[in-house]
């Protein structure tokens, strides 16, 4: 698959434009500018870290500077307590940032939006204390003088010092644009659209939390250690809550979550206040002014308006030839007959029993569906089901396992997939990547692989992507594949979710209302389509009000009310059930089904 237009192709084109301003600025305009645009990259690389946490992730952190100070200190500690050279601190004080990534992520467990914010402004408060209190190591308010980067025992002149600065952006840049665009990527911006939905694909959202919190702090560390052997000198004044404020502000103005955000964050708020210094007096009204504007006037940023202008930058080629069959076959040869059995289970809100000594058995294979008025707790045995919920007694087994215990995402990636009631799409990422989360589960390639491209790990991504467009083309929405996901109608984002579910390779799918807001033919498309998915031996559990369509597919129906079970049976015995008449169908809708 190929991109019409390349935004890899626009960043290439804004770094070198950055390269030509470098040579320019050195011998041209002096040493002045050839630091300005060293400080630049430095921040760029911070707040390239600072985008994978809050941008693509969606953890707000205001503790950064103090992350970039712990990276700062320890490369000017390292150098001069410990006599250590540039290339021997720089990589311990990236791994010192990083456990205190890791350390300030932590939080993310329990707290998320303010109170994430102020845990991470606390740190940034806990660590300016330190720099000032800890005299015998940091050196107090005094700060410390540190050596020049040197090379075999050479110093390096200020250009290479630019030029050592400029590459190691580069490769950062290039690092971070592998990670985003891999599944690791799309699991941070699954997490950020929608954390329950994203846990329901077998994202570990704790996990890929402290991940993008550590990822974040390993950058934050390197550019604290290039600051310190820029400026030769480090005190704790420059790493106060301000700079955390700005680099934030930085992305948010660039766009958040996407690669070029950062870039033209950094540049405009790092260089364009200098050069409106002939401006003078007006220097920092305009500089405010443009802050206000881009805030308010742009929400997801400069990069995310361009891109919103000119969808075309981010439109993906379809592939000329689409499999014909996408679904994975599930039959298996295990005689067991029974794939999830719940047993006495029962759910209480406050004083409200949602579900009450619920037993159901789902047999291998089959579409099982249930029917019941609003409220009757259909949607909480799903929940249930998925983890989602925990049953307050009783017992949920699937294939033979027992599920009680167990987090939502190990529930999913055991073969469990689910759409949900209201639909739960991931709305800022494509349609095209949606799916592709819904893979998330199959590949067995890490970090490493997906950060320097290993053969295994482009291998399992083509896979992913190739399957990803043939169930677009399924459900019908291959034109959509470039779009965010929120731009579809609400009918489309339940195809989607079947689609998604599908990219999991489930054994058992969880359908909650998939028909809802449907017109005729979609449901007609709908009904063939579970036909398709319960032929590759996929069993499927299904919540569904158009009871025709119900009645049309179902091999057995259970009919809940007031959270216990009131009949269960085939369709033709249900229909022909006086209870449930009375309680649910009413006599005309048995007429018509009839
Ligand atoms: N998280 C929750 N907190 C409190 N009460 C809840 C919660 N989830 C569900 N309930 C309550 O549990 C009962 C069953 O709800 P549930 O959503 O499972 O019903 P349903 O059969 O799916 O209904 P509908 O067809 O309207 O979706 C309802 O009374 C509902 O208000």
């Amino acid at each position: 698959m190929k991109r019409k237009y390349n935004k890899e192709q626009i960043i290439v084109f804004i770094l070198g434009l950055l390269v030509l301003i470098g040579f320019l600025a050195g011998p041209a305009t002096g040493d002045y500018y050839l630091r300005l645009f060293a400080l630049t990259l430095i921040y760029l690389i911070l707040t390239t870290g600072l985008n994978i946490v809050a941008g693509y992730a969606g953890q707000v952190s205001l503790g950064q500077a103090g992350l970039y100070a712990v990276g700062a200190y320890a490369g000017g500690i390292l150098a001069v307590k410990f006599g250590m050279s540039f290339w021997v601190s720089l990589p311990i004080a990236m791994v010192a940032a990083g456990i205190c990534g890791f350390i300030v992520g932590i939080p993310t467990l329990r707290v998320s939006g303010h109170y994430l914010a102020l845990v991470t402004i606390g740190f940034g408060v806990i660590v300016e204390i330190l720099l000032v209190q800890w005299i015998p190591l940091t050196g107090g308010p005094a700060g410390i003088s540190v050596p020049l980067i040197g090379i075999g025992g050479q110093p390096l002149s200020e250009n290479q010092v630019y030029y050592l600065i400029l590459v190691i952006c580069l490769l950062v840049l290039f690092f971070v644009k592998n990670i985003i665009k891999s599944p690791i990527g799309r699991a941070f911006s699954a997490i950020r659209d929608n954390e329950i939905a994203a846990g329901c694909m077998g994202i570990n959202i704790m996990g890929y939390k402290l991940m993008a919190f550590v990822l974040s702090a390993v950058l934050a560390g390197l550019a604290g250690c290039l600051y310190t052997y820029l400026s030769s000198y480090i005190s704790p004044d420059t790493f106060n809550f301000n700079l955390s404020v700005f680099f934030l502000l930085t992305i948010i103005i660039g766009g958040q979550g996407t690669m070029a955000g950062p870039i033209i964050g950094t540049l405009l708020l790092t260089i364009l206040p200098d050069y409106l210094q002939a401006l003078e007096q007006y220097r920092l009204i305009v500089y405010g002014l443009l802050m206000i504007v881009a805030v308010i006037g742009l929400p997801y940023g400069i990069s995310g308006a361009i891109i919103r202008k000119f969808p075309k930058l981010i439109e993906v080629e379809k592939p000329e030839k689409i499999e014909a069959d996408p679904i994975e076959d599930r039959h298996d040869n295990n005689d067991e007959d029974k794939l999830l059995v719940l047993d006495n289970v029962t759910k209480r809100f406050g004083g409200l029993n949602a579900i009450k000594d619920m037993s159901l058995t789902v047999k291998k294979g089959s579409v099982h569906s249930l029917i019941g008025p609003n409220g009757a707790g259909k949607s909480t045995m799903i929940n249930i089901i998925t983890g989602v919920y925990k049953p307050n007694e009783g017992r949920v087994v699937f294939n033979g396992r027992e599920l009680n215990n167990i987090k939502p995402y190990k529930i999913a990636l055991a073969g469990i997939s689910r759409t949900f009631q209201s639909v739960q799409v991931f709305g800022k990422i494509s349609v095209l990547e949606n799916i592709m989360v819904g893979g998330h589960g199959q590949y067995r390639s890490n970090l490493f692989d997906f950060t320097f491209k290993s053969r295994r790990g482009r291998k399992e991504e083509t896979i992913t992507r190739e399957r990803a467009w043939a169930l677009l083309k399924m459900v019908g929405l291959e034109d959509r594949a470039s779009e965010f996901a929120d731009s579809l109608s609400s009918g489309q984002q339940r195809l989607l979710e079947i689609a998604r579910a599908l990219a999991m390779e489930p054994d058992l799918l969880l359908l909650d209302e998939p028909a809802a807001g449907l017109n005729e033919i979609e449901i007609g498309n709908l009904a063939q389509i579970i036909e398709k998915i319960k032929a590759k031996g996929i069993t499927i559990l299904l919540i569904e009000h158009h009871i025709d369509f119900v009645m049309d597919i179902s091999d057995a129906i259970t009919v809940l009310n007031f959270g216990k079970k009131l009949a269960e049976g085939t369709p033709m015995e249900i229909q022909g059930n006086q209870e449930v008449i009375e309680a649910y169908l009413g006599k005309n809708e048995v007429v018509e089904v009839c």
